[in-house]
């Protein structure tokens, strides 16, 4: 299942749900009550009725008997995120969190309260993902060792992006780490086409899907520069990843691992790529 195939990422992850020969379940979650939504939309040529909050208990009863091995995809967004996990832990449904902002902790919690396999990452690219693992690696290797250098963090995405990229606030993390004093909110976050064209070289066709991050550090005399840069154009490299993180959980239950709780790191880890 899912949410939301009205969504940008959630329509090209459910294409790429069948795509993989998986069966999408024909429902999805919407923000908007009941008369707002468009009812029923296609993917892939298969309708999917689209279900408002109202009625999204019986809904989801309803799946969880006819698809007893049910995992959930989330693409939605920053101001529902939380409590979504929430609804999929209270249901006992595994769940793949790709949707940014909120609170990513409580999400994570929420699965591990209620014992439901998940994986929860902001960044769904695994060629990103090995970027953020690396980045990881080295603070974990060497932390400190990058202290009294500055750094400038730029992420540009698509015009209606609401939050601060989650993949940057994590990579900070990493730089924190290595001894840079950075916070969260100096992530410069690029929003205006003007800008995305000019500045960032964003192509024209991808200004409605694109995610440009750009870390820059440098020593105090300004002596040392170093550049880290991943500029996505589109949607697929997340919609392929999510497929993985849906066949990663699916071996973890049928395995009954103990570990219930993932991120996109722990299934590149296991070499869980196809
Ligand atoms: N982890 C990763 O690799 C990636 C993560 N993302 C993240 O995915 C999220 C979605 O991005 P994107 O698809 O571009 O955004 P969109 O705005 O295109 O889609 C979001 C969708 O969420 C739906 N929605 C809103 N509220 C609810 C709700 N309460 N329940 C169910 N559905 C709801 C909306 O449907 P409606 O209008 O019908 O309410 C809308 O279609 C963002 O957080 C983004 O950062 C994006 C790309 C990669
Ligand atoms: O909203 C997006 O588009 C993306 N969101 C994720 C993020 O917030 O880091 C991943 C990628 O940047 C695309």
């Amino acid at each position: 299942m899912v949410n939301s195939c009205t969504g940008r990422m959630g329509h090209s992850a459910a294409e790429a749900v069948v795509r993989a020969g998986l069966t999408l379940v024909p429902f999805t979650l919407t923000g908007y009550s009941a008369g707002v939504a468009v009812s029923n939309i296609g993917v892939a040529g298969i309708p999917v009725e689209v279900v408002g909050k109202e009625r999204r208990q019986d809904i989801m009863n309803r799946i969880r008997e006819q698809h007893p091995r049910l995992i959930v995809v989330d693409y939605t967004t920053p101001n529902c995120v939380n409590d979504n996990a929430q609804f999929y832990a209270d249901n006992g449904v595994p769940f793949v969190m790709g949707t940014t902002g909120g609170d990513p902790q409580k999400v994570a919690a929420a699965a591990e309260a209620a014992g439901v396999y998940a994986v929860v990452s902001p960044q769904m690219g695994k060629q990103v993902v090995a970027f953020q693992a690396m980045m990881q690696l080295m603070a974990d290797s060497f932390p400190g060792v990058f202290t009294g250098y500055s750094l400038s963090v730029v992420e540009s995405h698509q015009r209606n992006k609401a939050d601060t990229s989650g993949t940057a606030k994590a990579v900070v993390q990493s730089f924190n780490k290595m001894g840079l004093d950075f916070k969260e909110n100096q992530i410069r976050k690029i929003r205006d086409r003007v800008t995305q064209l000019e500045a960032m070289a964003v192509p024209e066709d991808a200004l409605d899907g694109h995610a440009f991050h750009t870390y820059t550090l440098r020593s105090p005399d300004q002596s040392v520069e170093f550049v880290f840069k991943h500029n996505v154009t589109g949607r697929s490299i997340y919609a392929e990843g999510t497929v993985d993180a849906v066949l990663f959980l699916a071996k973890k239950m049928q395995e009954g691992a103990q570990q219930k709780v993932y991120n996109m790191i722990d299934v590149l880890r296991e070499g869980f790529l196809r």
